[in-house]
């Protein structure tokens, strides 16, 4: 096994396989804080133990606000251009449940290059994500290790399918308090990519995970 990280191939685009693409760049500011905003409502309605009255004004708004967004849509299966500082193009998902950047049901997870290699992101999740009382969903950090791993051999030039995830949950992780991500490629042998990634709270790992991505085939690159 090697823990060559060149790319292995120039990243097809994906419109030559049919799919809509939209610039990172794109994307309205006025969407990004729309987002955002949804965020905030969706955990207001989880909490809220406001009375009838205001349930109701609440739910005309939204209604209103849902109808006036529905009728121009991307297709599903958008996707997004990312391009990193040193010039490398990596696409991604529009509307991806981790990290879509126009999904409000995604958390605010947003991955950067990190100095040693890899990537990492600092982020905060919300009373949503909660499984036990206090505690994020465990499903929740296996999604978040994945989509960092996934990114992680992505950043690397080699985009691939999870196909095996291993978790080991070591501490509670607690909702509404700073956490980091870190992920990086630990080798590669033929189409196999192995990567690793890390949750941590207050500096100490509360979940780790490591999966094996299987590389797309890409376009020129033999598969080897
Ligand atoms: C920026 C974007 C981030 C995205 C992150 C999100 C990641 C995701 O959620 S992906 C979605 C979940 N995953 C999936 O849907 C994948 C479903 N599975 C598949 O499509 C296929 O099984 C797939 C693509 C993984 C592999 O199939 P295929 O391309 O035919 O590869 P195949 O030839 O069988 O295997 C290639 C190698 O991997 C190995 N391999 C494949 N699956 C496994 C496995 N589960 N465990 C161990 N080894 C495996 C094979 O043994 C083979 O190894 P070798 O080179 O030593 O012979």
């Amino acid at each position: 096994m090697t823990v060559e990280t060149e790319p292995v191939a120039e990243l097809p685009d994906p419109r030559d396989f049919g799919l809509p693409v939209v610039g990172e760049e794109e994307i309205p500011a006025e969407l990004t804080s729309l987002v955002e905003e949804v965020r905030t409502l969706v955990d207001a309605v989880a909490h809220t133990r406001a009375g009838a009255e205001d349930l109701a004004a609440a739910r005309t708004a939204v209604a209103e606000a849902a109808s006036r967004l529905q009728g121009d849509r991307h297709d599903i299966g958008t996707m997004v251009r990312h391009t990193w500082p040193d010039g490398r193009v990596e696409y991604g998902t529009l509307a991806n449940i981790v990290a879509g950047p126009t999904n409000a049901a995604a958390p605010p997870l947003r991955l950067e290059r990190a100095s040693g290699g890899g990537l990492h992101g600092g982020f905060r999740l919300n009373g949503v994500y909660q499984g036990p009382p206090g505690l994020v969903h465990g499903g929740w950090l296996a999604a978040l290790l994945d989509q960092a791993l996934g990114a992680a051999a992505g950043a690397e030039g080699m985009p691939g399918l999870t196909a095996n995830l291993d978790v080991n949950y070591r501490r509670p992780t607690p909702v509404e308090a700073p956490l980091e991500i870190t992920a990086r490629v630990t080798g590669t042998e033929r189409r196999k990519v192995f990567v690793a990634a890390e949750i941590s709270h207050d500096g100490e790992v509360t979940a780790e995970g490591t999966a094996l991505m299987v590389r797309l085939d890409l376009p020129g690159d033999g598969g080897a």
